[in-house]
């Protein structure tokens, strides 16, 4: 069904997920509450609107969820974190997590680390995407075309964060200990590291986590 009328939506169905903009859903909120019933899962993925806002536009008793996806759901491998508000049980987490689980990792999780999730996996790949365009950048002033080092630098997200990131999960180790791996002493690899700590990479990445964190608290509280 295509239609301009949300409340038309929840008439027609049990599960409505909320997508609008942050500041467009209190609108949304007020518009649907008449058509809302104890029957209906409303999950929200606005990022910094708490559970507690969500429950207070809608009727006593609604079975109300929050989640948290992130770009790449939309290629099935994405991560997802939810929370259940106070009406939502055990039947209402399960539909959420097999509807999410086609995206990728989905985990219930206190709410408290929803916000956390968005600075550091819904933001997140934004950060990726910065990294994968200053590595082609980093070719092109070394005198490679553009197009040519845009692919490889996305093949070389895509193979080696993948085999990365496989290896952190499947070893167990910290990532510190798998990029000391790596680094040859005097070899090429603890030239380019030292550069990037030069640049203070660590820190800023922290930093960019924080800064996302504390947008999405301060969005649930205006
Ligand atoms: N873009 C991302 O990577 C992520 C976005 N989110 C959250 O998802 C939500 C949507 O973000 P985007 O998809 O990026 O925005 P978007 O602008 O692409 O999508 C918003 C949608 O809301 C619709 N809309 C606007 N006003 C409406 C109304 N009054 N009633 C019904 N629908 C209305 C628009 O037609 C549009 O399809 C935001 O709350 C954001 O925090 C969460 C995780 C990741
Ligand atoms: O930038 C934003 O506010 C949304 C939430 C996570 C990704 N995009």
């Amino acid at each position: 069904m295509v239609t301009h009328s949300n409340e038309a939506v929840v008439e027609d169905c049990k599960v409505v997920f909320l997508a609008t903009k942050p500041h467009v859903l209190p609108g949304v909120l007020k518009d649907i509450s008449d058509a809302v019933t104890k029957e209906h899962i409303i999950i929200s993925v606005a990022a910094g609107i708490t559970l507690e806002t969500l429950e207070k536009f809608l009727p006593p008793e609604t079975k109300v969820l929050r989640a948290m996806p992130n770009l790449p759901c939309v290629v099935q491998v994405g991560a997802v974190v939810f929370a259940r508000g106070s009406c939502a049980g055990n039947q209402e987490a399960a539909v959420l997590k097999t509807l999410m689980s086609g995206c990728g990792l989905c985990e219930e999780t206190p709410e408290s680390y929803i916000d956390i999730h968005t600075g550091l996996s819904g933001s997140g790949v934004a950060y990726v995407y910065m990294f994968a365009e200053a590595l082609a950048e980093g070719a092109v002033k070394m005198g490679m075309p553009s197009d040519l080092a845009n692919k490889i630098a996305a093949h070389t997200l895509l193979l080696f964060l993948q085999g990365a990131a496989k290896m952190i999960l499947e070893t167990g180790e910290h990532p510190a200990k798998l990029r000391n791996d790596v680094c040859t002493p005097g070899g090429t690899t603890i030239y380019a590291c030292h550069e990037l700590e030069k640049g203070a990479l660590r820190a800023t990445v922290m930093n960019a986590v924080e800064a996302g964190t504390k947008r999405a608290q301060d969005m649930g509280k205006s």
